[in-house]
């Protein structure tokens, strides 16, 4: 997993924002930021809110307050300027020309994302080189309206990402595909950040999503109510000791451990990387504390989803 810069401008903010039909409140006072290179995945139940927020961060809805910068220009200001790098699927599975063949669409697609100012023209062989990505060579010449749904759906994603996006805004990309097709977005998504595109994607898939998203959010009656950092979570490792209050007190004082906490029999610590543990057992055993059992603290993203949406 790559770490995004945490210093550099965020590629997305969202602020302060709010969004109403009618009296209905939909969001309310959202605030988020993704950085280059971050996946950030926004989950909550139905009806939540989700669909709204990424289509309100794309400019396809309004907001009644806030704003939305992406690449630090608003959406709804300068719109044209801030989505010139954004490739995105909103509606799933993406509208295409049912007549026309999947390699026409994405000629279509690229014709309309060359045109967007600084946005050098696509080529051929970049549509080809997507189609291959998707694993849709094979379809590339048959006519979308007889592509099966999960095609249809990655090909959502071919035509998001043929302009080599800055910022990738997905919502719900892994519905309605098979195992080998979920895993195929997920590794396009991995790339593409590692590439320092940031990427939004909406999903209702939480242990899947906990082995590649740096940030989950989680969306419940149009408010965030919990943005998690999946990498300060997967730093965590437990110690089974027979006094954990003490081995968390002796660990507290090692400069590689940046926080602790109990669990009895556990003492639980967030080290600063992997390597540390060798070094930890020998601390704690050199001050008497027999120590036996020693592994990763695994986040169950599922299980603390659950607490927060299940919370009065
Ligand atoms: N155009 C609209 N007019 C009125 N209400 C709307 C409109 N679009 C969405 N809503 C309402 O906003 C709320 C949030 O809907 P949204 O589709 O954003 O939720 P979601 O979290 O994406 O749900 P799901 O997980 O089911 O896809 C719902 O109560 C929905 O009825």
């Amino acid at each position: 997993m790559t770490t995004p810069g945490a210093s550099a401008q965020p590629s997305i903010e969202v602020t302060g924002l709010y969004k109403k039909y009618r009296s209905h409140t939909v969001l309310e006072d959202v605030n988020l930021t993704v950085s280059p290179g971050e996946v950030y995945a926004l989950t909550g139940p139905n009806g939540a809110g989700k669909t709204t927020l990424i289509r309100t961060i794309t400019g396809l809805a309004f907001p009644t307050r806030g704003e939305v910068q992406l690449l630090g220009r608003s959406v709804h200001k300068e719109g044209i300027h801030a989505r010139a790098y954004l490739g995105a699927v909103v509606e799933a599975p993406a509208r295409f020309y049912g007549q026309f063949t999947g390699t026409h669409n994405l000629m279509i697609h690229a014709r309309l994302a060359g045109m967007a100012p600084g946005v050098q023209p696509i080529t051929r062989a970049r549509v080809r080189e997507v189609l291959a990505l998707l694993e849709l060579t094979r379809m590339a010449d048959r006519r979308v309206s007889e592509f099966s749904l999960g095609q249809r759906q990655r090909l959502g994603v071919a035509s998001a990402i043929l302009a080599e996006p800055k910022v990738l805004i997905l919502d719900e990309p892994t519905s309605g595909l098979d195992p080998l097709g979920i895993g195929l977005i997920h590794r396009i998504v991995t790339n593409m950040a590692a590439s320092g595109c940031a990427v939004i994607l909406s999903t209702h898939h939480l242990r899947e999503i906990a082995t590649y998203a740096h940030t989950v959010g989680i969306l419940t009656g149009g408010r965030l109510v919990d943005s998690v950092d999946l990498r300060a979570r997967q730093s965590a490792y437990r110690f089974r000791v027979d006094d954990p209050v003490a081995a968390a007190a002796i660990l507290d004082r090692l400069p590689f451990v940046k926080k602790t906490s109990t669990r009895t029999p556990y003492a639980i610590a967030y080290l600063d990387s992997e390597s540390r543990v060798p070094e930890t057992l020998t601390h704690l055993s050199s001050l008497g504390i027999r120590v036996l059992e020693a592994s990763p603290d695994l986040f169950d993203l599922y299980e603390y989803y659950r607490e927060r949406v299940e919370l009065p």
